[in-house]
């Protein structure tokens, strides 16, 4: 077969994937309608979890899971905001990883809107400026990000779900020649991620690491010097339009971030493989046991717990602490419910939402 058709026979398959999709899309408008009427949530995290966990199983060509994942995901985003057009805050600056994280989810088509503090993510969700919020909450190398846990006591959101992504850096120039670079931008934590890269590719040579506030800014700054370079995620390259000369450029390709995608009174279905997250204020727990007792409630119903972490109460001269608690499950579960029940004075629930494997 010649190149020329099979570019025919692609054109002739694409023609028909375009009608397919707005097939697709006249029925979710259908839907949309039908939330509308109905008040319904929009976004349903569970149900596109089990579109694509039915898609994966269907499947027998040559689409894996990430590739059905990025494809239909984005269908979703399309889909929501024909049904809703729905804004999204998310931890900026544009560029930066939580944008990435929000892209994932809420497609390139979404209102975004790049806030310059975690707070204000919380702020902009609950006065109702946007609907969903996009924060990091830890880093598996790095730990947690405490004043996300923090603002997840204070405030009175919700979780819709998570998101996980990898962590890569790109190294942006828009020189091709490494000799001929003189700066570096980054943040400190990524020329650290990215250390091997640069002790070898830069040994013997004269570029100087200038330490910025964002990735993005390095990305930024990198367009407006040709010969500086920055080390930067992928999408601040394309924002600022920096030619990725290398891909993958950390150390450790384990690194990744969990961020939260936060609401107002949200509340998923139970989608079979579920996450539970809890904030736990537990009374006298300068008594012997108090914590043990609590938690040998899910071991005695065989929940696992797969977070916990301890935050000071900030109540008086103390050193008492409440607990962020995440387990698997969903709070419809009846072990589960059994004992928010039975803890409902000191217990409340931020949200159970899909896990991510
Ligand atoms: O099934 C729904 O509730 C829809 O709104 C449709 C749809 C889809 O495109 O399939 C879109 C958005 C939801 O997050 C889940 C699914």
């Amino acid at each position: 077969m010649t190149l020329e058709s099979l570019r025919n026979d692609i054109d002739a398959l694409d023609d028909q994937l375009l009608t397919l999709l707005n097939q697709r899309m006249e029925l979710v408008r259908r839907v949309g309608e039908l939330k509308r009427s109905t008040n319904a949530v929009i976004y349903r995290p569970e149900r596109e979890k089990q579109i694509i966990d039915r898609l994966q199983t269907k499947n027998n060509g040559l689409m894996n899971r990430p590739a059905i994942e990025a494809i239909f995901l984005e269908i979703f985003a399309v889909s929501r905001n024909l049904e809703l057009p729905e804004r999204v805050a998310y931890l900026g600056p544009e560029g930066s990883f939580t944008h990435q994280a929000a892209e994932s989810r809420f497609g390139a088509m979404s209102a975004y809107m790049a806030l310059p503090t975690i707070r204000s993510v919380f702020e902009s969700v609950e006065t109702g400026r946007v609907r969903f919020g996009v924060i990091p909450i830890e880093n598996n190398q790095e730990g947690i990000v405490e004043e996300a846990i923090d603002l997840l006591l204070e405030k009175d959101l919700t979780i819709a779900a998570e998101v996980q992504i990898p962590v890569h850096f790109t190294f942006a120039t828009q020189t091709e020649n490494l000799a001929e670079i003189t700066q570096i931008y980054s943040k400190d934590i990524a020329f650290r991620q990215c250390s091997k890269f640069l002790n070898d590719s830069f040994e013997g040579l004269k570029a100087e690491l200038v330490p910025v506030e964002s990735t993005s800014r390095a990305a930024k700054l990198a367009a407006q010097n040709p010969h500086t370079a920055a080390v930067c995620s992928h999408i601040a390259a394309k924002l600022f339009d920096v030619p990725v000369l290398f891909d993958n450029i950390e150390d450790s390709d384990l690194n990744r971030t969990r961020f939260l995608i936060l609401a107002k009174n949200f509340k998923n279905q139970p989608s079979g493989s579920d996450k539970t997250t809890i904030i736990a204020k537990l009374p006298n727990t300068e008594s012997p046991g108090v914590l043990a007792e609590f938690l040998q409630e899910f071991n005695a119903r065989n929940i696992n717990l797969t977070k916990i972490e301890s935050r000071p109460l900030r109540e008086g001269a103390t050193f008492r602490y409440w607990f962020l608690i995440e387990c698997e499950g969903h709070s419809d579960d009846q072990d589960l419910q059994e004992i928010l029940n039975h803890h409902a004075a000191e217990v409340k629930l931020l949200g159970s939402y899909v896990r991510v494997a």
